[in-house]
C-alpha cells in the first residue's frame, strides 16, 4: 500500500492519480474534520473541492499508520516536513513532494529527511503539476530524482500512470532547488500582473530569474540540465503564467497594492514562496550568489520597499552581460 502525508490540494491529487488502477492508498490529513468528510463522502471539499475521490483512497489522521505502507509520499507544506516525517516509522522509501527550503536551518528537503526520517532512502518528485489539472488526469510529466537509479526506476514504476510520466534523474539537489527557487520567482510575476508592468517585462523576469535559479543551483552542486528541465524551467514558466499558482496570486495581490501580511493571514492554502524567499536570500548570500529578483521579492514581502521602489532599484542595477 502506498501512504501519502498530507491532504492539501497536491497530495490529494497525487493520491487520486495513483488510486487510478485500483491501487490502495492511505491518505493522511492533520484536520480531523477532512479525514472524516474525505471517508464519509469521498470528497476534499477543503483543498481539492468538486472532485469525487476513488474507493481506493482511506483517509487516516494517524501518522503512525503510514509506518504499514511500503512507499510513503511526503507532502505536507515544506515547514512541517520534519515534525512529520519524524513521526513516521519505518524505513519504506520516502518521495518527497513539497518544495521549499527549511526557515531556520536552510536546509533542503533531501536534507531535512536525511535527519528526520534517518534510514529511509529518499526520491524527489517535482515538476510544472498544477494539482486540480492532474486530479482531473490532463496529461502531466514530473522529474522523479533519485541518487540511487535501481530505486528510482522501481519508484517510477509505482507511481505512473497513462496520464501522468516521471522522468528520471540521479540529481536530488537539482530537482529540489528547481521547485524551491520557482516559487519565490512566481511571486515576482505575480508584481508584475499586478502592477500592470507587461508581458515584456514577465518574460524578462522568467529569464533573468532562470539566470538566478541557475547561479544558486550551480553553486549548491545541482546540474546545468536538470534546472533547464521539468522541475526548473517547466515549473517557473507554469507558475510565472496563471493565477492557478498561489505564489503567483499573492505576488497579484502585493503588485496591486495589498500588504503581505493581509494577503497571507486569510488563507489556509500554502504559497510556499513567501517563507522560502528569506532564507533563500541568506542561503544565497553563504554562496556568494548575487539573486536580486529574490531579494525584491523579500523586501517586498517584509515591507520594506514599495512596489514602485523595488522596480526602480532592479532597472537601475550597472548594465551587465547576460550570461550566467
Ligand atoms: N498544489 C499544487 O498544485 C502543488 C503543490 N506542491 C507542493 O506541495 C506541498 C503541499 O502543498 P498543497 O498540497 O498545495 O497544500 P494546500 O495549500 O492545498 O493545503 C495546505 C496544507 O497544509 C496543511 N497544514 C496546515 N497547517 C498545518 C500544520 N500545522 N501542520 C501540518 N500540516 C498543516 C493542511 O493540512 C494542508 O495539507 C507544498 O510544498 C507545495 O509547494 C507541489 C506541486 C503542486
Ligand atoms: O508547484 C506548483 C505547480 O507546479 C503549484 O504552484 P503554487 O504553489 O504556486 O500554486
Amino acid at each position: 500500500m502506498i501512504g501519502i502525508l498530507g491532504a492539501g490540494a497536491w497530495g490529494t491529487a497525487l493520491a487520486q492519480v495513483i488510486a487510478q488502477n485500483g491501487e490502495p492508498v492511505l491518505l493522511w490529513a492533520f484536520e480531523p474534520e477532512v479525514v472524516a468528510t474525505m471517508n464519509e463522502t469521498r470528497r476534499n471539499p477543503v483543498y481539492l473541492p468538486d472532485r469525487p475521490l476513488s474507493d481506493a483512497i482511506r483517509a487516516t489522521g494517524d501518522l503512525a499508520a503510514l509506518g504499514g505502507c511500503d512507499l510513503v509520499l511526503v507532502v505536507p507544506p515544506a515547514q512541517h516536513l520534519r515534525g512529520l516525517l519524524a513521526q513516521v516509522p519505518g524505513t519504506a522509501p520516502r518521495i518527497l513532494c513539497a518544495k521549499g527550503i527549511e526557515a531556520g536551518t536552510g536546509m533542503l528537503m533531501s536534507e531535512v529527511a536525511a535527519e528526520a526520517a534517518p534510514g529511509a532512502a529518499v526520491a524527489v518528485l517535482s515538476g510544472p503539476t498544477f494539482a486540480h489539472e492532474v486530479a482531473d488526469g490532463l496529461p502531466t510529466a514530473v522529474t522523479l530524482a533519485c541518487e540511487d537509479a535501481a530505486l528510482g526506476g522501481m519508484l517510477a514504476g509505482r507511481i505512473a500512470r497513462p496520464g501522468f510520466r516521471p522522468y528520471l534523474s540521479d540529481d536530488v539537489i537539482g530537482a529540489e532547488i528547481g521547485g524551491a527557487v520557482k516559487n519565490v520567482l512566481a511571486i515576482a510575476c505575480g508584481v508584475v500582473e499586478g502592477a500592470g508592468l507587461g508581458q515584456n517585462a514577465r518574460a524578462a523576469l522568467i529569464g533573468r530569474g532562470f539566470a538566478e535559479m541557475t547561479r544558486f543551483g550551480l553553486a549548491r552542486g545541482a546540474r546545468s540540465e536538470t534546472l533547464a528541465g521539468l522541475s526548473g524551467l517547466g515549473d517557473l514558466v507554469l507558475t510565472c503564467s496563471s493565477v492557478s499558482s498561489r505564489n503567483f496570486s499573492l505576488g497579484r495581490g502585493l503588485g496591486l497594492g495589498q500588504s503581505a501580511a493581509a494577503l497571507l493571514s486569510d488563507r489556509r492554502t500554502v504559497a510556499e514562496g513567501a517563507s522560502t524567499a528569506p532564507v533563500l536570500e541568506q542561503a544565497a548570500a553563504k554562496v556568494c550568489v548575487d539573486m536580486p529578483i529574490v531579494s525584491a521579492v523579500c523586501a517586498l514581502l517584509a515591507g520594506r520597499l514599495g512596489v514602485q521602489e523595488v522596480v526602480d532599484r532592479l532597472l537601475a542595477r550597472p548594465l551587465k552581460s547576460e550570461t550566467v
